[in-house]
């Protein structure tokens, strides 16, 4: 990378992108609703069982011109999901700002370990054990969507709901390999719990993007 592409990277300017697509939402409170996705590069949390753990290495994914990628996304959908990778990660307020001119809404889907940035219409947070969220996602996050693996993870949820702010919906999302095992339980807390929420990764019911 260039000294120039560095500077043009950390103001937001460019921005590594694996991969855009247009699609539905699969996951969470917009399930089901068509969107257009930018998938970010770059990501160290580390989940063992990341879905896209490709995403990971930010070098691998090409630099792209954020106001090129702004109008690709806002003239295929207006409903816009930022994505990755961690997509804050980067420098979001060219980009969103970019999106905003064009007439869109913009989601995010995030673990909140790194510094917010960006104007965001939708905050999923997705936080992560070994990269735990920053404080201040907490009070603005309108979704919070936990990740079940094992029986542990209940608790981390209800340890991780209690630090959201009121108006934050619950959704519980079984790891994908874990699906079988882990849904009927999930079910029964849901049931025993019911300010909580199943959410189900649809687009892979559907093997769609
Ligand atoms: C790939 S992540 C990218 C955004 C961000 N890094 C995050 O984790 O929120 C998108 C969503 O997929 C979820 N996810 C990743 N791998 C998964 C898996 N194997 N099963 C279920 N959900 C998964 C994440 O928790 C997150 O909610
Ligand atoms: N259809 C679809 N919905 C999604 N919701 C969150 C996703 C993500 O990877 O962030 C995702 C995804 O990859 N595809
Ligand atoms: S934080 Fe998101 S992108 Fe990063 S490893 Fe975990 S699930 Fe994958
Ligand atoms: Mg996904």
């Amino acid at each position: 990378m260039t000294d120039l592409e560095k500077i043009r990277l950390e103001s937001g300017e460019l921005l590594p992108v694996m991969e855009h697509f247009y699609t539905i939402q699969g996951e969470g409170a917009y399930t089901g609703k068509a969107a257009y996705f930018i998938r970010l590069g770059g990501c160290d949390v580390g989940c063992h069982w990341c879905d896209v753990k490709e995403s990971w290495d930010p070098a691998k994914h090409p630099l792209m011109e954020t106001s090129q990628i702004a109008e690709i996304a806002a003239s295929n959908c207006k409903t816009i999901v930022l994505t990755g990778g961690e997509p804050l990660m980067w420098n979001l307020n060219p980009l969103t700002q970019q999106l905003k001119n064009l007439g869109c809404t913009i989601h995010i889907e995030t673990s909140g370990a790194y510094e917010m940035s960006g104007i965001l219409d939708w905050i999923t947070l997705s936080p992560k054990k070994t990269g735990l969220p920053k404080n201040d996602i907490y009070e603005v996050a309108h979704e919070l969507k936990v990740i079940i693996f094992n029986n542990n993870d209940f608790i981390f949820a209800a340890e991780q709901a209690e630090k959201v702010n009121d108006n934050c919906k619950l959704y519980l999302q079984s790891e994908w390999s874990k699906r079988d095992e882990m849904y009927p339980k999930m079910t029964d807390f849901v049931m025993k719990n019911p300010k909580w929420q199943v959410s189900v990764q649809t687009h892979k019911y559907l093997n769609i993007p």
